[in-house]
């Protein structure tokens, strides 16, 4: 039995949608069923569902031997993982962001403080940083900052808060993720579930 790390929201979506395109069909009844229940088993293959920062921490602690989750996580925080490949879906990326004829970047609004730290760093810029959680374009608009850092995918919602995109900053993709040990240790239920979701 191997356990797969999966989130509820958007890359579950995306993942799904990704299976359906390529004819990837084992899993999809046992994935998409009306439950509340947090797991499920499809043959040798446990997939618990967590929330998108979790997943990293159930893999590195072994619990889960893989996982599926955004590289904007990995950038954000530290882990103790194997970093296997970059998947075929959840493409999207960070930005700098502000209304149009800003001058200063003195404060950032960001959910990913270590991104924006690091990026305004290379660019020897001194920022202070305001966290927030959500709704961070919010924050231009308001006055709380002068610019956000934050992840951009259709547009839609800068646009739509009259803001702009000043700078991007990274390109973010879903990737794979595994467990140090038992990604050697389970080599062989690994290989099926990665032949299963056309990975290798
Ligand atoms: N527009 C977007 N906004 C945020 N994340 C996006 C976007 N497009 C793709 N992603 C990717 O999707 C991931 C978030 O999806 P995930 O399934 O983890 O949670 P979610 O959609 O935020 O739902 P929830 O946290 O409510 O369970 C991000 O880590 C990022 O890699
Ligand atoms: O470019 P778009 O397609 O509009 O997507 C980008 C938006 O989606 C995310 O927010 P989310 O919906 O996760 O809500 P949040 O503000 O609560 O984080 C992200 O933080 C942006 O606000």
């Amino acid at each position: 039995m191997i356990t797969v790390a999966l989130t509820k929201g958007r890359l579950f979506k995306d993942f799904i949608k990704y299976m359906e395109e390529n004819g990837l069909n084992d899993y999809i009844g046992a994935l998409t069923g009306e439950t509340r229940s947090l797991y499920t088993v499809v043959d040798d293959v446990k997939f618990i569902f967590a929330k998108g920062p979790d997943v990293p921490t159930y893999v590195e602690s072994g619990v889960a031997d893989l996982g599926i989750v955004g590289s904007d996580i990995i950038a954000e925080n530290e882990f103790n993982i194997l970093n296997v490949s970059q998947l075929p879906f959840g493409d999207c990326h960070f930005s700098v962001a502000a209304l149009p004829g800003q001058e200063a970047f003195g404060t950032i609004a960001t959910k990913y403080t270590n991104v924006a730290f690091e990026h305004f760093k290379n660019r020897k810029m001194d920022v202070s940083l305001v966290h927030l959680n959500g709704s961070v374009e919010l924050a231009p608009l308001l006055g709380l900052s002068d610019a956000i850092v934050d992840i951009v995918q259709t547009g839609g919602t800068l646009r739509d808060n009259g803001l702009i995109e000043y700078e991007k900053i990274m390109d973010i993709h879903a990737r794979l993720i595994a467990n140090k040990r038992t990604f050697y240790t389970k080599e062989d239920g690994i290989y099926e579930f990665l032949k299963e979701i056309g990975v290798v």
